[in-house]
């Protein structure tokens, strides 16, 4: 099979654990037969610095004309003071390409166990939890937002809107994940407060009349933080806005290990989609080696997965994976103490000399 990847490494770390992903892939797609056709593209702060915005349309159209794009991650303090900052070009990219669904599976590999910072007799049946987060709509895209002055103070504003329709394509998307799982869906909002929450209830149940097989829940977003930590296997599938999706997930993330394990999907309703770890840029650690790129050898397996089709060979990477982590290799973030860790380099390649075996 041909495989069309647009590669967009971004910022801070993201090159460093793009290029780990990256000969990931080519070993699959060398072992499986298919023809892999890389390019790669500015978004974020490399491309403020060589085109004066983070998003520019040669990147648009080249993620349009792709199968499937891969993103590091962007931002970084070098840029935090602009008007148009690196993260506007990711959000630009993820509407341009109708990427309103974001799926953040966290799932803990038993051999790390050991790194997860809840009790052991919480995790000992392991951690799979599914967060299902809309990602073209609510706060971080809402009209209006700004900055202006109010009664002579500073004021800045956004807003929280969703449409019935946006909650009803992230329900059916969410209940149908939920169908192939344990069939257990908590929907996740603030309906005790906010308007746009209770329009979101609303539709989630109307939405669930088509599912009757699978059992729906519903909780406040400060319980549900609460619940994750406390018993994470309460949950199945969570589904949930764009702001209380981010949050969730990077909580969802660091009870899996760490923020370095793991991936994401962005999918539209059948165009292209976009796999990229859930974590930033991490400029405190970008340039050392020290990032973990496992995060990112996951997003392309949920590439193959979710973009061609290609079960095998995700699961042949998730396999190699598991037994990186099984022969005791560590990163600095899932390291125990007393370890010594290995740099990212080192951990991509030993997944790729597990897949060469
Ligand atoms: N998808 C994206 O491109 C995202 C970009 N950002 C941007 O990234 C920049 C930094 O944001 P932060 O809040 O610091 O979040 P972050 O996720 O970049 O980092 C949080 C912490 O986790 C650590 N960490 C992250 N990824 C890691 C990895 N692969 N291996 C080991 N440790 C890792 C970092 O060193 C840091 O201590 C900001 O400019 C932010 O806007 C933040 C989140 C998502
Ligand atoms: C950087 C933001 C635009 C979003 C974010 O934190 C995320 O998608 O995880
Ligand atoms: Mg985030």
């Amino acid at each position: 099979m041909k495989l069309n990847i647009v590669l967009l490494p971004g910022d801070g770390i993201g090159p460093e654990i793009t290029k780990q992903a990256v000969a990931v892939l080519e070993t699959v797609a060398q072992k499986f037969g298919h023809e892999l056709h890389c390019t790669e593209h500015l978004i974020g702060g490399c491309a403020i610095d060589a085109t004066g915005h983070p998003l520019p349309q040669d990147t648009v159209d080249a993620c349009k004309a792709a199968d499937a794009v891969f993103l590091g991650a962007v931002g970084g303090p070098k840029w935090d003071n602009l008007e148009v900052r690196p993260e506007v070009g990711l959000l630009g990219i993820r509407k341009a390409l109708g990427l309103f669904a974001n799926l953040r599976p966290a799932k803990l590999f038993p051999e790390l166990a050991g790194a997860c910072f809840l009790r052991p007799d919480i995790v000992q049946d392991g951690i799979d939890v599914m967060v299902v987060r809309e990602l073209t709509g609510g706060i971080y895209f809402g009209e209006p937002q700004g900055q202006e002055v109010r009664d002579g103070l500073r004021t800045g504003y956004n807003t929280m809107v969703y449409n019935e329709d946006e909650v009803r394509r992230i329900a059916r998307l969410a209940f149908e994940t939920a169908m192939k799982r344990d069939k257990r869906l908590c929907s996740v909002d603030k309906a005790n407060v906010l308007e746009v929450s209770r329009l979101w209830r609303t539709v989630v149940e109307e939405v669930a009349t088509e599912y009757p097989e699978v059992e729906l829940s519903h909780l406040y977003v400060d319980n549900a933080a609460m619940q994750l930590v406390r018993d994470p296997n309460q949950f199945d599938v969570i589904v949930t806005g764009n702001l209380f999706g981010d949050i969730l997930s990077d909580e969802a993330a660091v009870i899996t290990g760490s923020i370095g394990m793991l991936p994401s999907a962005s999918l539209s309703s059948g165009g292209v989609g976009l796999y990229e770890p859930i974590h930033g840029s991490a400029p405190d650690i970008a340039g050392q080696d020290k990032a973990n790129p496992l995060a990112s050898i996951l997003s392309m397996a949920m590439m193959l997965r979710y973009s061609f089709n290609l079960e095998d060979e995700a699961q042949v990477i998730e396999d190699a994976v598991q037994r990186v982590l099984r022969a005791g290799h560590r990163t600095g973030d899932i390291a125990a103490a007393g370890d010594s860790p290995l740099g990212g380099s080192k951990m991509g390649q030993l997944v790729v000399d597990e897949l060469s075996n």
